[in-house]
């Protein structure tokens, strides 16, 4: 079972009451792997992220976390299984930034890293890290984004999947990002990553998959694709007009 891959997402058909959204949808993430998950907007990556988080039932196919088919489980099972997501930005309102990080730290008995993990956050964003003893009710939106993030790094997931994470921060602050979700991958965290940045995806994965009209359309070494733009570009058009590559 050690040998299983992290994440198994086998012919997922979903569907939103009558708009089916997903037709037949695979993808895997290798145990120490990083994937991408690319495509144009609204063409099922989220769809996909709930599926695989349990907050969506899909209509036909499978979900496997670590060796577990989970198909049919609840989120908590999931997440007991060394699943970690980034799902809205709820935090401990009244405890400060610091403690909210040290205490989503408490799942995982490595204390050492916890603290380490939580400074190393904190040093991503300095906006944070300025109000580390303010209550986290008094956050602005980005700032509780920031925090959303910090949580899940020093939360030292077996599979971290995260949904933009580029989205609405600076560009330095996405660099320090970067380098921390490749330090828990070098802790062995396996990684699925779901990025309208292709340019961020590629520089970061090994592996990635580009979504059209939800299935996959192709399926590739992240090296070999940075080294083709143009197809990118061409994949990443998928029949919409403004999709950015
Ligand atoms: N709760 C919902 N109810 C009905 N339709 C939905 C719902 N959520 C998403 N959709 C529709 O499902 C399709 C896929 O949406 P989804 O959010 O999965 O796309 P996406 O690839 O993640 O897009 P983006 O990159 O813009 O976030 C879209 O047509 C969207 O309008």
């Amino acid at each position: 079972m050690t040998s299983s891959p992290a994440l198994v997402v086998d012919g997922i058909h979903a569907s939103y009451g009558p708009l089916q959204v997903l037709f037949d949808s695979s993808l895997r993430v290798e145990r120490g792997e990083m994937v991408a998950l690319l495509g144009p907007n609204g063409v099922g990556k989220s769809t996909l992220l709930k599926v695989i988080g349990g907050l969506l039932t899909p209509d036909a196919g499978t979900v496997s976390i670590l060796g577990q088919d989970l198909t049919s489980a609840p989120t908590r099972k999931r997440v007991e299984a060394g699943l970690c997501q980034v799902v809205g930005q709820s935090s401990f309102p009244s405890m400060s930034v610091v403690e909210n990080l040290l205490m989503h730290g408490y799942t995982n008995s490595d204390r050492k890293w916890t603290k380490e993990a939580t400074e190393a956050a904190l040093a991503v964003f300095p906006r944070l890290n300025a109000r580390r003893n303010q209550a986290a009710s008094t956050l602005s939106g980005g700032e509780r984004q920031m925090l959303a993030l910090a949580k899940t790094i020093v939360g030292d997931p077996k599979l971290l999947v995260v949904d933009e994470f580029s989205l609405g921060l600076a560009p330095v602050v996405v660099g320090g990002l970067m380098d921390l979700v490749r330090r828990l991958n070098e802790r062995g965290a396996s990684i699925l990553l779901v990025e309208q940045s292709v340019n961020v995806a590629l520089s970061l994965v090994h592996r990635a998959y580009v979504m059209e009209k939800g299935t996959m359309i192709a399926e590739e070494d992240a090296a070999v694709l940075a080294a083709d733009p143009e197809r990118v570009a061409a994949l990443m058009l998928g029949g919409h007009a403004e999709a950015h590559a």
